[in-house]
This record gives structure tokens, sequence and C-alpha cells, in this order.
């Protein structure tokens, strides 16, 4: 398999088979008495039976053996020498400082994607599906017969460097940097890699990602739609042992079997992983005055039940051109009721001077935080022309209405927490000598 085709569409109810299995979608219901190819039907429920349908998922998978057929599970460790995957957030004192991570440290111990995982922080919980978690992969080999899913919610997958193969339940997904993609419960997938990889990931529990509405935008802009993409069903029949590791309330567990979990070779629904190139993303920015709110790039939000108020949303700062006018144009200072966690794909970040991909920052709840010295004095006396910004760049934030705190990898252990981070600000000087400037706005 080289160029793959997928389904295009955000959340379409989707019908896919394998072409070496012609009209293996049962026709007209979902349990035949015998289903074709003898295959086994089986219901993946990614929403309450009860919701209403316009938040209602639900995919039917029509698979060689259906997914119960495994041993028990056991308790799965990653390797020591990894932060690893918790939601023991809570045992640490909390630290409300601006926090920096230079770029995250690739291993020179070979680790496949679902062993190199390490939470940097989060909030709320699993059990009582609310809540949030933010995690890193530094991974240089292919998952091998290892298949991994997470009972616990939803993965939107940012890679930084290195291309991601992704097998899923529902096919085949390549994802490269500048692009993501999002599993979501459930969804058994195994990631191959090429060389050394590297990414962040936002976790969700409880809720699933939407499109932000466009409000006066109107009907186009900001992540289209269409450019949204499906796998289309691709199976295989190995008869080989797979391990089949899960994710369950913070926890990982590992259970064998005899034959890869990739064996669906039909499947209808609009239960479905997807990717999405944010090159696509048709940028709406000022053009005539003042820096708008970051809300402006969201790509994906995962609503909170209070209107308005997300649980997460993934936003990007895309390269676009800078045009208004009389205004400071980077990021303004800022304290948030919410949390604001970032991280680089390519390039720099334009309100911190020498920022590098791999690397991340968080600013918590109502800590302060913006451009720094150098950005403000540039940003302060820049002539302003019209200036394309970002070229080759793309940060991101995974902002969240949720008070985030870290682990004891994120906020130690991991070795790469810059200290120093609070002296970006500390050359910022006083302007003010009680006169009115009569160059200012
Ligand atoms: O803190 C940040 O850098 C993110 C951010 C960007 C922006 O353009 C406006 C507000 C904001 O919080
Ligand atoms: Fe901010």
């Amino acid at each position: 398999v080289t160029a793959l085709k997928y389904l295009s569409g955000f959340g379409n109810d989707f019908s896919s088979e394998d072409p070496r299995c012609p009209n293996s979608l049962p026709e007209g219901q979902n349990n035949p008495q015998k289903c074709p190819y003898g295959l086994y039907a089986e219901q993946l429920s990614g929403s309450a039976f009860t919701c209403p349908r316009g938040s209602n998922r639900r995919s039917w998978l029509y698979r060689i053996l259906p997914s119960v057929k495994h041993e028990p599970f056991k308790p799965y460790s990653q390797p020591k020498s990894v932060g690893g995957i918790t939601h023991a957030w809570d045992n640490e004192h909390p630290n409300p400082n601006q926090m920096r991570w230079k770029p995250f440290k690739m291993s020179s111990e070979k680790l496949d994607f679902i062993d190199s995982l390490s939470t940097v922080c989060g909030a709320g919980d699993a059990k009582s599906r609310n809540g949030i978690a933010i995690h890193i992969y530094c991974c240089n080999s292919s998952m091998d017969n290892k298949a991994f899913y997470n009972s616990d919610g939803d993965y939107v997958i940012v890679p930084q460097q290195g291309d991601l193969r992704i097998q899923t339940e529902f096919g085949l997904m390549d994802v490269a940097p500048n692009e993501i993609c999002v599993i979501q419960q459930g969804m058994r997938f195994s990631v191959d890699v090429s060389g050394p990889s590297r990414g962040y990931i936002l976790e969700v529990f409880g809720v699933h990602f939407q499109l932000p509405d466009l409000g006066p935008i109107g009907a186009n802009g900001l992540a289209n739609p269409r450019d949204f993409l499906t796998p289309s069903a691709y199976f295989e029949n190995k008869k080989e042992p797979y391990s089949i590791i899960s994710k369950y309330q913070g926890a990982l567990f590992v259970a064998q079997q005899d034959h890869s979990p990739f064996d669906v070779v039909a499947w209808h629904g609009n239960y479905a992983p997807y990717k999405y190139d944010l090159e696509k993303f048709m940028v709406i920015n000022a053009v005539k005055y003042d820096h708008p709110d970051p809300s402006i790039f969201t790509v994906l939000t995962a609503q909170s039940t209070r209107p308005g108020v997300a649980i997460a949303d993934f936003v990007i700062f895309p390269p676009r051109w800078s045009v208004h006018e009389g205004t400071f144009r980077p990021p303004y200072y800022h304290r948030n009721c919410m949390s604001e966690f970032m991280g680089i794909i390519k390039g720099s970040y334009e309100a911190k001077s020498g920022s590098l991909p791999g690397s991340a920052t968080l600013h918590s709840v109502m800590t302060p935080h913006g451009p720094d010295a150098v950005v403000f004095e540039k940003a302060s006396n820049a002539e302003l022309k019209a200036e394309f910004i970002g070229k080759g760049a793309q940060a991101f934030m995974f902002e969240s209405s949720l008070s985030m705190a870290l682990t004891k990898w994120g906020n130690e252990t991991c070795e790469c927490v810059d200290g120093d981070y609070f002296k970006c600000w500390e050359g910022l000087q006083v302007h003010f000598n009680g006169k009115r400037d009569p160059e200012a706005t």
C-alpha cells in the first residue's frame, strides 16, 4: 500500500469496503443473521445510545473476528527510562509558574510510539468523564504486532518530527508534521515510524472534537469540513501473536491475542479517525487594527456543557499576512482564566525570540505571560508595512478551561524544564515618564 485513499468530510456518515471484498457491507441492515464473507458485526459506540442525533456517534465494523477474542488484560509497564503515561497530576504540589520546556529529548534507546509516551500535565478525571491530559512522544521504532486503544478519551496527535503511518481498524492514515490526526476513544491503532519521531498529544475525556461555529464569518472558513480525511477500509488477515494495549483509567494494560486486530473488511458510520493538513487552514485576521483573540485560529474544539467554554481547543498560529495599522502586532500581554499549553511544530513563535521546534510552554490559569522583552522593543518600533509573518513556521496551542497541573515528569524529571524562562521578560523597561507621548495612539 503506497498512496492511500481517504474519505473526505468532517463527521460524515461514511461507508467503506476494502476493494478486495466487494459488497462486504450488509445491505439495508446492521446485523444480518449471516454477514457477507462470514464476517462478524461489531458496533463501536462513541456516544451514549440516546444522544441527540447531532452528537450521536457510532460505527459498525464488519471483521474477521470480534474484538472480544483475547486473553485477559494484565498490567503493562513502559520502559523505566520513560516518564510514562499517568493521570497522577494531583499528586504533585501545584506550580503556577510560567513553564518552558526545551525541545523534548529523543532517546538513543529503541522505543516505539506507545512506550515513549510521557504525560506533561492534565486536569480532571477519566472516571467522571471530564478532563484533559497532554502527552509527548519521542520514538524511533514501529509498533510491531502491537495495537493500542485509549479507553479514557480522544487523542489529537500533533507530529512535530517524523512521518507516521498509522494503521487503524478503519484503515491506514499517513500523518506528517504540519498535519494532525484525531483518534477517538476505543479505536485500535498502531504507529509505524521511519526514523526519530516526536510530537504532542492532546487528550480529552468524555467529549469529542467538533469544528468551531463560524458566527458572522459565515458558512466557510477556518478549517473547512471537506479537508478532513478519514481512512478507507483496509484489513489484514494475520494469524500472529498480537499485544493489545489499553489505557484504562490512566493505567496501561496488555492483552494477548492470536490474530491482528486490524481485520475490519468493511465499516460504516460517523465514528472514525481523521486527519487534517494545517496548511489548508483558511486564515481570518485583522485587516485594519488591533490584535484579535487567538480563537480566530481554532481548528477543533471539545466543548464543555457551558456555552462557549471549551474543555480543550486546538488552535494554530499559521503563516499569514500582517497588515493591521497603528497596532502592537504580536500577542498582547495576557492573564487568562484558561490554561494555555503551546508547542512549536516548525520555525519559531512570534511572541518569543529564538523559540525552537519541539519545545513547549505552559501558562497556567491567571499566570501572566506575553511577548519577551526583545519582541516588545522590536514590535513597538517596527514600521507597520504589510508583512508576511511566520513563513515556514507553525506554532499551536492546547487551550483548556480546566486548571491543568503538572506531572512529576513535566515539573522536573523530564530534564527539559528551562529554569531561565522567566528571564525573557526581565529586560522589559519602564517607558512611563508622566508625559503623554505625541506618537501614541
Ligand atoms: O499566550 C499566547 O502566546 C497565546 C496567545 C496568542 C495570541 O495571539 C493572543 C493571546 C494569546 O493568549
Ligand atoms: Fe495567552
